[in-house]
């Protein structure tokens, strides 16, 4: 599995998934001018995987990539409560769509799905961005928040993929490891 991310091994392990290795791939995950969220998503998930694959050629590697969208418009990574801020005050009383693409490189080469979930957040108050401030959850996240936390109480509906906003949508990961002839269980 080519991530960094804990989450994304908790969701493969919630099915039964262990992977053998779990490696990061570090890659720079800077938009492209008038790459749209979709496209960016896609892109670096399948950079990842094959990134990883080029260094475990015998490997079948698994990636993924989210991307938080207003829009057209790419949300961040927060990496800065000022961050997590702007994010919040963008998604408030909205909704937005979040955009989990999964590749998979294997004996029949690289595939890929994309993943879209659309999130309305209700109305945020202020004393609702300061104290998810305060909680410290929404850094590192795209978009500045992270529904497995206390942000899902901002959630008025999601149409899509919950664990797709995690960060690995287990459905369609399961059918593109089979599709791609892994073996799963
Ligand atoms: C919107 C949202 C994002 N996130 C997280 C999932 C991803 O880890 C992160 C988006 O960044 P990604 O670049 O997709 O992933 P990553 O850098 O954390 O991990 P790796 O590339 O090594 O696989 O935001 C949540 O955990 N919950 C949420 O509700």
């Amino acid at each position: 599995m080519a991530s960094a991310s804990p989450r994304r091994l908790d969701l493969l392990r919630q099915v039964g998934l262990e992977p053998d290795t779990v490696l990061g791939a570090e890659i720079d995950e800077t938009p492209k001018p008038k790459e749209t969220p979709r496209l960016l998503a896609v892109r670096l998930a399948r950079e990842k995987a094959l990134k990883v694959a080029a260094e475990r050629p015998d490997a079948a590697v698994l990636a993924a990539d989210t991307v938080v969208a207003l829009g057209r418009r790419i949300l961040p990574k927060a990496e800065t409560g000022a961050e997590v801020r702007a994010c919040l005050e963008l998604l408030s009383g909205r909704a937005h769509k979040v955009l989990t693409a999964v590749a998979v490189s294997g004996p029949k080469g690289l595939t890929s799905r994309l993943v879209e979930t659309r999130v309305r957040f209700k109305r945020l108050t202020g004393a609702d961005i300061a104290s998810y401030l305060e909680s410290g959850e929404g850094l590192g996240k795209a978009g500045g928040y992270a529904i497995q936390g206390r942000a899902g109480a901002f959630v008025t509906e999601l149409t899509g993929s919950y664990s797709g906003v995690v960060g690995l949508p287990l459905y369609e990961t399961l059918n593109l490891l089979t599709g791609a002839g892994l073996k799963v269980r």
